[in-house]
């Protein structure tokens, strides 16, 4: 698979090379910005880890389903997604974290919680959204394009840059230190070192000693992005000679697998192609029900066993069953699972060796659905999941919460996985083929 070893020419991201001195000192002076801001940010921080109810914003995207009580009305859920019982599994979920904490392990949420409080710009203070439901009376909401979306679905990641463009170059010659000051800007925005590297020695080549604008300088950031994610952008096809075309769907808990499923199975009908879901999420209960909702709304059979059944063997079943019935594409879902728990992990090697018997070169696609609000942690759970699941494409989800999204380009430049779809928001129409001009120019937009 794919590895910072496959792209020499870019040094790894997190890693500090000793020939990198100015790369090392961004790090030093980010690490210092993120202890200020934790102590800053202690309080909120530990309100969260101990679960104090915050005041709901209903402007904020919903962000931390796997740990909060379901606060989403029936109404809410059966319009806007197929998203049951989540307050069950849950428990479980927790339960798993807790577990994880007590054994001393780095866990993902201390990870998680780590980058946030660090970071300072989401999760922390912003409680999950309840998703709106589009209430009868309400007038319907004024239709966007693609790219309108796209730009609001990215607003806080933008927004957060495009201010810290503005503030940083104000009219001024462009010189070492305001570098520096961009430098910065890029790394706590989640770019990672290469892209941001790249930037950097762009503008240093082509402009310093010059007037520059912020305009310039978000054309030449956009440029990069688009450029590094560029080559990675190629949609998920479904070759029915495969007969049937098997995907694997794997990533942590609540990261969007089921939801990504549903919304795919949809677009694949409306290709007309002859769709067969697998619930392999057999860990939660109310993964198995979610999906049946979906498969029922996609007009498509859902394979399904009892709560606790052994995912391969479902696995297994639902591939004979997509031959006999000689459907075109089968979507396996598989239960959420921390990157750093071995056990799971290996039971997802299992399911892998389990499908080979009867499809020796299956999965055909293997795609690791990342939340992009969790920020650098996706760089640990792409390397682990690319090395058990052999991962062949991610679908980042939930780039409207999170002003997080550069982090898409620091895993497009330490991976070069292809990126097949971004999720930018619950409804079926917010999962989209990812175009990396379009995400370049909306990450550099105006908000
Ligand atoms: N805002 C937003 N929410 C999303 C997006 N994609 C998924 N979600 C929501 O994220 C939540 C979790 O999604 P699931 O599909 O249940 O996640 P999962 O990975 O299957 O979860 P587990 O089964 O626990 O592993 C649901 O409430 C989804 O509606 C997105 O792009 N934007």
């Amino acid at each position: 698979m794919f590895d910072s070893a496959a792209r020499p020419d870019r040094e790894a991201a997190g890693t500090l090379a000793a020939d990198a001195p100015h790369r090392r000192r961004a790090y030093i002076r980010h690490s210092v910005f993120k202890e200020r801001l934790m102590a800053e940010e202690k309080k909120g921080f530990m309100s969260r880890l101990f679960g104090r109810k915050k005041e709901h914003d209903p402007q904020e995207p919903k962000v931390e389903e796997t740990s909060r009580p379901d606060e989403t009305s029936p109404q809410v859920a059966e319009d806007l997604s197929p998203d049951l019982g989540r307050g069950a599994e849950r428990e479980v979920h927790s339960a798993t974290v807790e577990e994880d904490t007590e054994a001393g392990e780095a866990t993902f949420l201390h990870e998680v919680k780590e980058e946030e409080g660090g970071l300072a710009d989401e999760t922390e203070d912003t409680p999950p959204k309840k998703p709106e439901a589009p209430a009868e009376q309400e007038p319907a909401p004024k239709k966007k394009g693609f790219f309108g979306r796209l730009t609001e679905g990215l607003s806080r990641t933008s927004s957060k840059l495009a201010s810290g463009v503005t503030d940083i170059f104000t009219k001024r010659k462009l010189d070492e230190e305001t570098l520096e000051e961009f430098e910065d800007l890029l790394i706590s925005a989640d770019l990672g070192l290469g892209p941001t590297e790249r930037v950097i020695d762009r503008l240093r080549k082509e402009r310093v000693g010059q007037d520059v604008t912020d305009e310039e300088v978000k054309t030449i950031l956009a440029d990069v992005v688009s450029e590094t994610l560029e080559p990675l952008e190629k949609p998920l096809t479904i070759n029915p000679g495969h007969a049937p075309h098997i995907v694997l769907v794997v990533g942590v808990n609540g990261a969007g697998k089921t939801t990504t499923i549903g919304k795919l199975a949809s677009k694949y009908v409306a290709d007309g192609h002859s769709v067969l879901l697998a619930a392999g999420d057999t860990f939660r209960a109310a993964a198995i029900e979610q999906l049946a909702v979906w498969g029922e709304r996609a007009g498509v059979p859902v394979v399904t066993k009892a709560h606790g059944a052994d995912a391969a063997g479902l696995a297994y079943e639902a591939i004979e069953q997509a031959r006999e019935e000689k459907r075109d594409v089968v979507l396996i879902d598989t239960a959420g699972r921390l990157q750093n728990r071995s056990e799971l992990m290996d039971e997802l090697g299992k399911i892998v060796r389990v499908i080979r018997k009867l499809a020796p070169d299956a999965p055909h696609d293997t795609l690791l659905v990342l939340d992009a609000t969790v920020g650098q942690n996706a760089i640990s759970q792409a390397q682990a999941f690319t090395e058990i699941a052999g991962v062949t494409g991610l679908v980042m989800t939930k780039l409207d919460g999170t002003a997080r999204g550069g982090i898409l380009v620091a895993l497009g430049d330490k991976f070069a996985l292809p990126i097949h779809y971004i999720g930018i928001g619950e409804g079926i129409e917010d999962l989209r083929p990812f175009k990396a001009q379009d995400f370049a120019k909306a990450l550099t937009a105006e908000v």
